[in-house]
């Protein structure tokens, strides 16, 4: 039986500039005993400009949470304006980078080709991504979930080899629950991220679908998360607004392994 460490990354979306990020991880930081860590893998997924300034803090005091980034270019390097390479990320000495987000999605177009191109590019550069799937609430009213949702997983991995695959972490985030306050329940969440497991199980093999951490993100909260990280598929959380307050993000942390902060 694989034995999966939980993981909860907190997803700052364009929130918190350089000095604001330095401040919310001091925080959670001391907030967090370090029997925590133990347990559960924490993760900050900052803005690309406050990226250098959490590595310089995470570096320089020794801290046990581990950082990302929010997207990546499918490229290498040259001629496009606004990107940020692999190589560059790796430097900056992230752990995870988020690809496939629905707000890059929608608001960038990116296909699943495009969510392709950037999971074998963070490969490349030793990032482990964070691929994010999920339905919108059209595709939610019309039963067809669990469809769409291991099409854009399987979209996402063309080309992508077991070994490659076996340290990816997905994220079943869907749409209507983004920023809403309508979490999903436990059992909508177990239902995508079963078949999303089970969906991996088929394209490579029972062992690697078994050790692959499948996070649910949609308005996860303190409150809420306990009882859906208790789900049998759910290895923990992609955590948007409660991310961007150090007691809330530290206590919804505490709360995934019922240690109290
Ligand atoms: O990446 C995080 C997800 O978009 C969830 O965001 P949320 O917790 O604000 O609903």
């Amino acid at each position: 039986m694989a034995v999966r460490k939980l993981l909860v990354a907190g997803n700052w979306k364009m929130n918190l500039n350089h000095l604001e990020g330095i401040a919310l991880v001091q925080k959670i930081a001391f907030t967090l005993p370090d029997k925590y860590f133990d347990k559960v893998e924490v993760a900050v997924l900052p803005p690309f400009t406050d990226l250098r300034s959490v590595q310089t803090l995470v570096d320089g005091d020794k801290l046990k949470l581990v950082y990302g980034a929010q997207d990546v270019s499918p490229h290498e390097s040259g001629a496009y304006t606004g990107d940020i390479s692999g190589s560059m990320l790796a430097k900056l000495g992230c752990t995870y980078v988020a690809i496939g987000h629905s707000e890059r999605r929608d608001n960038h177009y990116e296909a699943d080709a495009v969510v392709n191109s950037k999971v074998k590019a963070a490969y490349r550069h030793g990032l482990t991504p964070i691929l994010c799937v999920g339905e919108g609430l059209e595709v939610r009213e019309a039963g067809n979930q669990i469809e769409h949702s291991v099409s854009q997983l399987l979209g996402a991995l063309e080309d992508v080899t077991a070994e490659q695959a076996a340290s990816i972490v997905l994220a079943y985030e869907p749409i209507w629950a983004i920023g809403t306050g309508r979490v999903a329940t436990p059992a909508d969440a177990q239902e995508v991220c079963g078949a999303l497991r089970a969906a991996l199980a088929t394209k490579y093999s029972a062992e690697l679908a078994e050790g692959v951490r499948v996070l649910y993100g949609g308005s996860v909260k303190a409150a809420n998360v306990a009882e859906i990280v208790a789900q049998a598929d759910v290895d923990g959380a992609l955590v948007g607004g409660a991310s961007l307050d150090a007691t809330e993000f530290a206590t919804l942390c505490a709360n995934t392994v019922g240690i109290l902060a």
